[in-house]
């Protein structure tokens, strides 16, 4: 236990460093900022020109988490809101595959933005963004925690979920082991309404 990253000297389990030390409010009228990867020379920037939403802090294998951290932090802006401001030639896919095609930097790692390509999908027209990346203050918190449970893919030991469980619900971060009710109900509206089973929200 003392030396597991994901918990300090005193034992308390280490979500990100964004929540760890408690959850800045978003700033009224925010309007955006630039996100900036982790190189010190000829870094990545993103710049986003308004606030984010739904921010959550995710337990996925496939989000960016700085190191040390159990949880990735990630919100959603829309794509027409993500331009890239410089070195742009050093983004590539990390994982082609993937429905959220995540554009990170191939010298530092960082992940900057990730899209959607596929016009069907519910969250066609978002893209996923890190608020940390960023020096700006004010943006949208994280309201949840989204696939808690895959935290264990990454090698988190089972038989400690409870205190990681209990430790987001202090934060204020209820856990869920998908995404959160609200969205996951915006997900299946969207394919009844695809299905023709459903006319109305
Ligand atoms: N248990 C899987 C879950 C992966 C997953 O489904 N991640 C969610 C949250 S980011 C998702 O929407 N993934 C789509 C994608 O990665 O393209 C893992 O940890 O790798
Ligand atoms: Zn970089
Ligand atoms: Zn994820």
């Amino acid at each position: 236990m003392s030396n597991d990253i994901s918990s300090d000297a005193g034992g308390q389990i280490k979500i990100h460093p964004a929540v760890d030390n408690g959850i800045p409010p978003a700033a009224p009228n925010f309007s955006g900022g630039t996100l900036t990867c982790r190189c010190a020379t000829d870094p990545v920037t993103v710049e986003l020109a308004s606030q984010v939403a739904h921010n959550h802090v995710c337990g996925c294998t496939k989000c960016w988490k700085p190191a040390g951290a159990l949880f990735s932090q990630v919100a959603v802006v829309g794509r027409d809101k993500v331009t890239v401001t410089a070195n742009a030639d050093k983004l590539a896919i990390a994982d082609t595959s993937a429905t959220i095609q995540r554009y990170a930097c191939r010298d530092c790692g960082v992940h900057m933005y990730g899209r959607i390509e596929n016009t069907a999908h519910p969250f066609h027209g978002l893209d996923f963004v890190h608020t940390e990346l960023s020096r700006e203050s004010g943006w949208a918190p994280p309201e949840f925690a989204a696939f808690v449970s895959s935290i264990i893919e990454s090698g988190f030991p089972p038989s400690k979920m409870g205190a990681v469980r209990a430790r987001l619900t202090e934060l204020g971060l209820p856990p869920y082991d998908a995404l959160s009710p609200a969205l996951m109900d915006a997900i299946s509206t969207h394919v009844a309404k695809a299905r023709g089973v459903l006319q109305e929200a």
